[in-house]
């Protein structure tokens, strides 16, 4: 790949056709046109972006990581004078770094001992023995 190419905005701008798209996402020129028909979201979105920086579009939709993934495999070049941000990308070229997931446990911890629960079981019992102890009691009288 093409991937130290630098293209200026004027040069995307003149592949906006069916035959022929490319647009800029995030300071990354691409050729999309083989993409037109695979497109998701249809080619229709995609050729009103045609030759222009839809970086802002393709935001706003939200697109997958896996959509952001993709847009490696169309990349030609990059836009000439766009800072990228991340120190591995200097050339617009982001490499695919194995994921880390995070993950978290939740300790739940309330402070109480052990038997805590053992007595929140037996006392509202021995409580209702009793009642019930002191009604046959009661009437036994
Ligand atoms: C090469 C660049 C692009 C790639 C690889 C790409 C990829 C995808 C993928 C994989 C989806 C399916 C949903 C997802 O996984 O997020 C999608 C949906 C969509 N994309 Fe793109 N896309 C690109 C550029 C664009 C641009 C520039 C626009 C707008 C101007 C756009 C508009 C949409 C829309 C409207 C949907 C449908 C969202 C929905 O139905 O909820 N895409 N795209």
């Amino acid at each position: 790949m093409a991937d130290k190419r630098v293209f200026t905005l004027s040069q995307v701008a003149q592949h906006k056709s069916k035959k022929d798209c490319w647009f800029v996402i995030n300071g990354k020129v691409l050729d999309a046109t083989s993409f037109l028909v695979e497109h998701p979201g249809g080619e229709e979105v995609l050729l009103e972006s045609a030759g222009k920086d839809a970086s802002k579009e393709f935001e706003a939709i939200g697109h997958s990581k896996a959509a952001q993934a993709l847009v490696l495999k169309y990349q030609v070049g990059v836009l000439q004078g766009f800072k990228f941000q991340q120190e591995d990308s200097k050339d617009g070229v982001i490499k695919e770094t194995k994921g880390k997931e995070m993950t978290a446990f939740v300790i739940k911890d309330d402070g109480l001992p052990k038997y805590a629960a053992f007595i929140e079981f037996f006392v509202p019992l021995l409580v209702a023995g009793f009642f019930f102890a002191y009604r046959y009691l009661l009437r036994a009288e």
